[in-house]
């Protein structure tokens, strides 16, 4: 079967090429600083239980570490592991001057709560993102109004990895941000409010869509860019998408199809091919947002160890 983001020559946005683009200027990055300074960028990855897909998202991390001159050191906990082990662990992690990243796989095993895992992070080393004052933060950059510019790759602090893959889709491929109006559709920590906030950051109009939405096609119809991360197959429908739009589907869906050799298949929450249609641009799924996730992942560990080094905002 061709893969969607395997053509070219028509407006699907390839996050696959982008995300190993950025691949290649972060191992570029690595080896500068390994020479100027002898550091090697440290990720640690806490993966608890035996979910396939967590596991295969974990390897797909470590594999890019290799390839781009980052550290890797994963640690497996069975998932009846204590809340008090995990957060031991994150402990020793955050004295451990090896590593500049901890990444915590999501989810959870039940019995865990995720959030004050992820709470014990040190804001510094907590490259996912996911950290409350790392979110805080976010909001609360001000460059407006100022001469210095919103620029992710040198931000004091770390930004949501999907939150920032979907900014450098858009922009990577052509699109200028600024003064358009856009839609975020979906208010979660990890993917919908940081959208929001980076889509604010970079001069945008921003509106987000959620549950209590009245009339959410009508909204939606207004936007120049959309977002979708509300994790609901293909629910974004054509007459939802203005003609033009940019449309970024960050929607990771699992559908049942018994053609196919899994008996499922990903969707995300964009019903692509009617929206492909009417877009100007638009993410396939997979290999869209996915593969950015990773790479914004490895950036941020890399600008945490540069960071690191001096004392500053790694520049
Ligand atoms: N602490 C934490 N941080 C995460 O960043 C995190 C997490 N937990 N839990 C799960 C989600 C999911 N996630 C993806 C990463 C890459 C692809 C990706 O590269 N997908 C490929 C296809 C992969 C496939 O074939 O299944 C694509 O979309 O083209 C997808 C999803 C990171 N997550």
């Amino acid at each position: 079967m061709a893969t969607p983001s395997s053509s070219s020559a028509d407006n699907i946005i390839d996050g696959k090429a982008i995300a190993e683009t950025i691949r290649g200027e972060i191992k570029e990055e690595c080896a500068a600083l390994l020479q100027s300074s002898g550091v090697t960028p440290g990720l640690a990855v806490v993966l608890v239980g035996n979910r396939t897909d967590s596991a295969t998202y974990v390897r797909m991390k470590i594999k890019a570490c290799e390839e781009v001159g980052i550290h890797s050191f994963k640690f497996d906990f069975p998932s009846d592991v204590t809340e008090a082990d995990l957060i031991a662990k994150v402990a020793e992690l955050n004295a451990d001057p090896a590593v500049h990243g901890i990444l915590v796989q999501l989810p959870l095993p039940g019995h865990i709560h995720e959030q004050k895992v992820l709470d014990t992070i040190l804001p510094d080393k907590d490259v996912d993102g996911l950290h409350p004052l790392n979110l805080a933060q976010l909001a609360h950059t001000n460059t407006h109004g100022s001469s210095r510019k919103f620029d992710l790759k040198t931000l004091p602090y770390h930004a949501a990895c999907t939150p920032q893959g979907c900014i450098e889709l858009i922009e990577r491929s052509g699109t200028v941000i600024e003064g358009k109006e856009a839609v975020v559709i979906g208010r979660s920590n990890i993917v919908g409010i940081p959208v929001f906030l980076l889509l604010m950051q970079k001069n945008a109009t921003v509106t987000v869509i959620h549950s209590r939405t009245k009339d959410a096609s009508a909204v939606c119809k207004r936007a120049d860019i959309v977002v979708a991360a509300v994790g609901r197959a293909e629910m974004v429908k054509p007459d939802w998408i203005k003609p033009g739009a940019v449309v970024i589907d960050v929607g990771i869906n699992s559908v049942d199809d018994p053609t196919s050799k899994k008996g499922y298949r990903l969707v995300g929450d964009v019903d692509f091919a009617g929206c492909k249609a009417v877009a100007g641009k638009i993410t396939p799924v997979p290999g869209g947002v996915g593969p950015m996730t990773i790479a914004m992942l490895l950036r941020n560990t890399l600008q945490g160890a540069k960071r690191g080094l001096s004392g500053g905002n790694g520049n």
